[in-house]
């Protein structure tokens, strides 16, 4: 969703890379099945796929994977469009954000982004910020209530099969792009100015959910963002830490220094702030079930210029909800000098 309206645009590469093999736990990109076979043939050999019988499925796989990317993007206008007329709301009064919603103390943290640089941490954590702590509850039980109403939803992404997206509930426009705006935007802008957290304009918001019979743990992935924030939103779980690593791409930084990992143990309330492009992944619960809430966070400045997916110029197309942030420049926004 684009901070101020507009049209939205995904890159073309959403429709042949990224797709996620979850029996392998491995990532692909599919534009023939020459280059498919020739990529990835021996590697999917290594991870298991023995038969012919499974190579022609994970090629099956591949082709319903892209099909419903194709139909993705008017299903999901038409979904917003049918839940923005039916859906009941449970909790009414959180659907616009209010100052009680937020802990005091991350209203400092603002403040503070505000005033001077926050320090440059490896990954910031909202550390104490407690914030949402009532509102966690009221946001499970209105997720909660959402997921069990008639009509289906539109998954946030190929990894993540029980969250549901916030922007397709209606939630994130009285809710996450106030949040964005009035409070996140300058701690984005503080910590990561040269990921492009000082001009993000748009943001993707849904909700995770593993528990005991269903997922239980998220593989190592980067995120489609440029800035995420990661919310837990409640503490009736064992394990299920998140677990970061290097950043995508950025081969200097780890030059010489190995597969360096970080675990944080994330609690009720409190906002993980990280770089999109930095490695994460969340490990396997144990016990109970664990609801965190998402937000993505995308410059287009930094994005029209590469696709944080194909690393890529993005080959723009447009589409009727849920873009990823990329934007076609007026001409008129030039500036003469
Ligand atoms: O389960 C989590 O907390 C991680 C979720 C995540 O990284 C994602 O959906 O991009
Ligand atoms: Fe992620």
């Amino acid at each position: 969703m684009l901070l101020k309206g507009g049209q939205e645009y995904i890159c073309s590469c959403f429709f042949k890379r990224n797709i996620f093999l979850k029996r392998y736990k491995m990532h692909v990109t599919f534009e023939s099945q020459d280059q498919f076979q020739d990529q990835y043939r021996q590697l999917l050999r290594m991870k298991g796929c023995a038969t012919e019988k499974q190579y022609k499925d994970v090629l099956e796989q591949i082709t319903s994977e892209i099909e419903r990317r194709r139909a993705l993007h008017k299903l999901t206008a038409d979904r917003t469009q049918r839940f923005k007329d039916t859906y009941i709301k449970l909790h009414p009064d959180i659907w616009i954000l209010k100052e009680p919603f937020l802990d005091s103390r991350f209203f400092s943290i603002v403040a503070d982004a505000q005033s001077k640089s926050l320090d440059n941490l490896l990954f910031s954590i909202l550390d104490n910020s407690g914030n949402i702590t009532d509102m966690c509850k009221l946001l499970i039980e209105e997720i909660e209530n959402f997921e069990s109403s008639p009509h289906a939803k539109t998954r946030p992404n190929t990894m993540n099969e029980y969250g549901v997206s916030l922007d397709e509930m209606g939630l994130s426009q009285g809710l996450i792009l106030p949040l964005i705006q009035k409070y996140l935007l300058p701690i984005c802008a503080s910590l990561f100015p040269s990921w492009g957290g000082g001009t993000i304009d748009s943001f993707k918001a849904f909700s995770v959910k593993y528990e005991m019979g269903n997922d239980l743990q998220l593989a190592t992935h980067y995120d489609n963002a440029e800035v995420t924030i990661n919310i837990n939103l409640g503490d009736k779980y064992e394990g299920g830490n998140l677990q970061f690593g290097r950043i995508f791409g950025d081969e200097e930084e780890y030059e010489g220094k190995g597969e360096e990992s970080y675990t944080c143990d994330h609690k009720k309330g409190h906002g993980i702030l990280h770089c999109g492009r930095r490695m994460h992944s969340a490990l396997p619960i144990t016990q109970g079930m664990r609801t965190n809430l998402v937000i993505w966070m995308r410059s287009s400045t930094v994005r029209n210029t590469q696709c944080p997916m194909c690393l890529s110029h993005p080959s723009l197309h447009e589409v009727p909800a849920e873009g990823e942030g990329f934007t076609i420049q007026s001409p008129w926004s030039c500036s003469c000098t």
